[in-house]
């Protein structure tokens, strides 16, 4: 499991370990990790050009013992100060003894252009708000410089406990973040802004609290959640699953959550709708009913809404039921809010951004720029999980609060028409095979992503190449 912690939390376990080890110890090892990932990227470091970017914190002084490290290795290193009388003292002796220079801002943009490497110290998480004008005009500098850039601790300008971005901020290609990833490294916007992220351990891990604010599944984490047929499983301990889903205008989201959902683990796929001759010619193994929901038999889970039109009976009737239930799409709209707060069994609600949006009552844009915001809030006012779909896919547990699942196996190339249904009857099987919300969201997010990523393979595919290429997703994980 991949965690992060908000910064007041980081602080804390900072104190505790602070008062261990010898003074300046903490910064010594962030440093050197800090050297060592540069030195990898840039490959030689002997006569590379290093510029560092130093704000008048602790993350500035990360940027000088590094930049001193690199200079006795050989490199040319200059540091921007950009408040010189409140620079990390320590550092700044240490780089002068390696032979490093300083230039003022006035003097940043003809070393930055010339530079090999940008190492951005700017700020860390002591950051508040957007990059102030000093520091705004540096990173708009580094933005036309053809070096690369490696992020001390957080690319400065990003908020390091939401991953929200107000004004500008640095663009690395790379961030060195030390003792534990910050949730802003894993969430949007911000996570753009941090390149590719390594993490430094600085002895920190003994320190923090077994709940982090966000955790991404791994493989071996997904491998333990899958659900795996024993001996004496038949179909319906396996759990079956009921699709509510499609109407005359749209029955290929019909197809698609079926298709999804005999990839999740349900033994059995149960179907309601006026699809079912689409849906049974493509999966004849598919149970198909003319009843509505309330008598099409037994199941242990409802997906309700892909593709359902304007058809809010039957997204009601599905509420009524007492197992748990996925909301997605078009029954995200028609869903009564207190009979999905009346809810007694578990309700996975799985909005992108837009529905998030009208169901918050605000512009798309706000959601995607507060994910983690989001989702919590949507969470807390339904009660329900909520899986907040998109470049950084999110699942919040019923009720907002406690450790938010994030996702870290999705590509742009499922942003494709149907793609969420498949997702739907993915995790929707998953739920029938008796997973909890939490795990059903976050487990189907992974293996929807690990498949998009399979059948992509760096070109466009359709929805239904996604769901074939569950299969081969789930064999990975269990590899
Ligand atoms: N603690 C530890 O054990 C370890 C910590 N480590 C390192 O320390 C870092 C934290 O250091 P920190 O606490 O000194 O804060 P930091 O991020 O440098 O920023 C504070 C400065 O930024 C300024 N500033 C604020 N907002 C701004 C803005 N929007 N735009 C521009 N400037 C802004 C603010 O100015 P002020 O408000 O004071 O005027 C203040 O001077 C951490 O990220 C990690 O790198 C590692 O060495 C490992 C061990
Ligand atoms: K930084």
């Amino acid at each position: 499991m991949r965690t992060a912690y908000r910064v007041e939390t980081v602080r804390r376990a900072e104190r505790e370990l602070m008062a261990r080890v010898p003074e300046g110890a903490l910064m010594q090892r962030a440093a050197a990790g800090l050297a060592a990932a540069c030195a990898d990227l840039l490959g030689r470091v002997y006569g590379r050009r290093v510029v560092l970017l130093v704000g008048s914190g602790d993350n500035g002084g990360d940027a000088l013992y590094a930049g001193a490290r690199l200079a006795r290795r050989g490199a040319g290193v200059t540091a921007v100060l950009l408040a010189p009388e409140r620079t990390h003292a320590g550092g700044l002796a240490a780089l002068r003894r390696a032979g490093g220079h300083t230039v003022a801002p006035a003097g940043a943009e003809a070393v930055v252009r010339r530079a090999d490497l940008v190492l951005d110290g700017i700020v860390g998480i002591g950051g508040k708000g957007g990059l102030r004008p000093d520091a705004a005009s540096l990173a708009a500098i580094v933005a036309e410089a053809r070096a690369a850039v490696v992020a001390v601790d957080l690319p400065s300008g990003v908020d390091a406990d939401t991953g929200e971005v107000h004004g500008s901020a640095i663009r690395a290609d790379l961030t060195v973040t030390f003792g534990t990833h910050k949730p802003g490294l894993l969430v949007d916007p911000a996570r753009e802004y941090a390149g590719s992220v390594r993490l430094v351990d600085i002895g920190l891990g003994g320190e923090l609290p077994a709940e982090p604010e966000l955790a991404a599944l791994q493989h071996a984490d997904v491998a333990a959640l899958l659900p795996v047929p024993g001996g004496e499983s038949d179909k319906y301990r396996r759990g079956v699953v009921g699709i509510a889903a499609g109407s005359a205008r749209y029955p290929g989201a019909a197809v698609l959550a079926v298709a999804g959902a005999l990839r999740g683990g349900a033994g059995a796929v149960r179907y309601v709708g006026p699809a079912g001759d689409a849906v049974v010619a493509r999966f004849p193994e598919t149970l198909v009913s003319d009843q509505g929901p309330r008598q099409a038999g037994r199941v242990q889970a409802w997906v309700v809404g892909p593709g359902a039109g304007e058809d809010a009976q039957t997204v009601a009737e599905v509420l009524a039921a007492e197992v748990p239930v996925l909301i997605d799409a078009d029954g995200l709209r028609l869903a009564d809010a207190d009979a999905v707060r009346g809810r007694t069994a578990p309700t996975l609600m799985t909005p992108h951004a837009g529905e998030a949006a009208a169901l918050l009552g605000v512009a798309r844009e706000e959601v995607e720029g507060a994910r983690l915001r989001s989702a919590r809030e949507l969470a807390a006012r339904y009660r329900a999980t909520v899986l907040l779909k998109g470049s950084t896919t999110l699942v919040a547990d019923a009720g907002g609060a406690g450790v938010v699942r994030v996702n870290a196996t999705g590509t742009a190339w499922l942003a494709t028409a149907g793609s969420g249904d498949v997702l739907s009857g993915l995790a929707g099987s998953l739920l029938a095979a008796g997973l909890s919300a939490l795990d059903a969201g976050s487990v189907g997010a992974y293996l929807h992503g690990l498949a998009g990523r399979f059948a992509a393979d760096g070109a466009p595919v359709g929805a239904h190449d996604v769901a074939a290429a569950v299969a081969g997703a789930w064999r990975d994980v269990r590899r």
